[in-house]
């Protein structure tokens, strides 16, 4: 069989969207892991299946493997590609659409300088909500990883995430505590890792050891969970540049009960095509 792809790329996070939504397509966890691959197969951080939604009042169905082949609830880096790609594809003839994932609705916007935001809906703290083993909601947690005690806090944006603070992102150990964090007993689903550096109040530098991915050059949702972590620390105060290895995004959120808005970039790259 033929699949045709788009390949694209959110400062760096990279991409293949697959159209789902005009005939139906099946791939297998296995399949994924071999399009995933960057020296046998596609290679991306993320594959992208648009489908026809499954609830009245949106317009698509977002569904996100990473490349170990798992589903995940949440991308953010790929929602910003997920709108230029219906657009450009002429499935939807809207500038803001209304997205269906595994963990409710987002709403993503073309807008008119290039860019895209999205509303990444609301952040969610209580431990089972993440989910993560802990007695209540606390701002800071301590874990024992490798032969040392991490201080992370702990978010969802409909996927896991645990933020530390680093002093320098350059000089951070993502390679070694990243796997160790992701793999830890108290995360049920695993965990993306974000590493944080803040620089001042309105900016923060970023790297994220992502669950099922490995470190990857950006992570929207990572963004998003690391500057809502700050802003509840009383580190950060919205909005807040976040410089990744990949490029920037800004990220605003006004406080608990409201919704995280990130805005940055998405590109295509090339329209490709495999037998599978
Ligand atoms: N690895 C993530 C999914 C992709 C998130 C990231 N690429 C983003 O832009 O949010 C997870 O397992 O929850």
């Amino acid at each position: 069989m033929k699949l045709t792809f788009t390949k694209m790329q959110g400062i760096g996070n990279d991409f293949i969207v697959i159209d789902g939504y005009s005939s139906p397509v099946n791939l297998d966890a296995a399949t994924i892991c071999r399009l995933a691959d960057r020296h046998f197969g596609v290679g991306f951080d993320q594959l992208l299946l648009v489908e026809k939604p499954t609830v009245e009042g949106v317009d698509f169905r977002y569904r996100i493997f990473n490349a170990d082949g798992g589903e995940v609830e949440q991308c953010g880096n790929g929602a910003r590609c997920f709108v230029r790609f219906v657009h450009d594809k002429a499935l939807t003839n809207q500038r803001e659409i209304r997205v269906e994932t595994a963990r409710g609705v987002i709403f993503p916007k073309l807008e008119d300088n290039g860019l895209v935001t999205v509303n990444m809906g609301e952040p969610r703290f209580q431990p089972a909500e993440v989910p993560f083993v802990a007695d209540q909601d606390e701002l800071v947690y301590p874990l024992q990883v490798a032969n040392q005690t991490l201080e992370i806090s702990t978010v969802s944006m409909g996927n896991p995430h645990a933020v530390t603070l680093v002093s320098d992102v350059d000089t951070a150990p993502v390679e070694n505590l990243g796997p160790l964090i992701e793999h830890h007993v108290r995360f049920p689903q695993r965990v993306n890792a974000g590493f944080m550096q803040v620089v001042d109040a309105h900016h923060i530098r970023l790297r994220v050891y992502e669950r099922g991915s490995g470190e990857t050059l950006a992570c929207g949702t990572g963004a998003c969970a690391a500057v809502v972590s700050g802003i509840r620390r009383g580190l950060l105060q919205s909005p807040v540049k976040v410089t990744t290895r990949g490029g920037e995004l800004t990220i605003a959120w006004d406080g608990a009960q409201q919704p995280v808005w990130m805005t940055g970039p998405a590109e295509t790259v090339f329209e490709g095509s495999i037998e599978i």
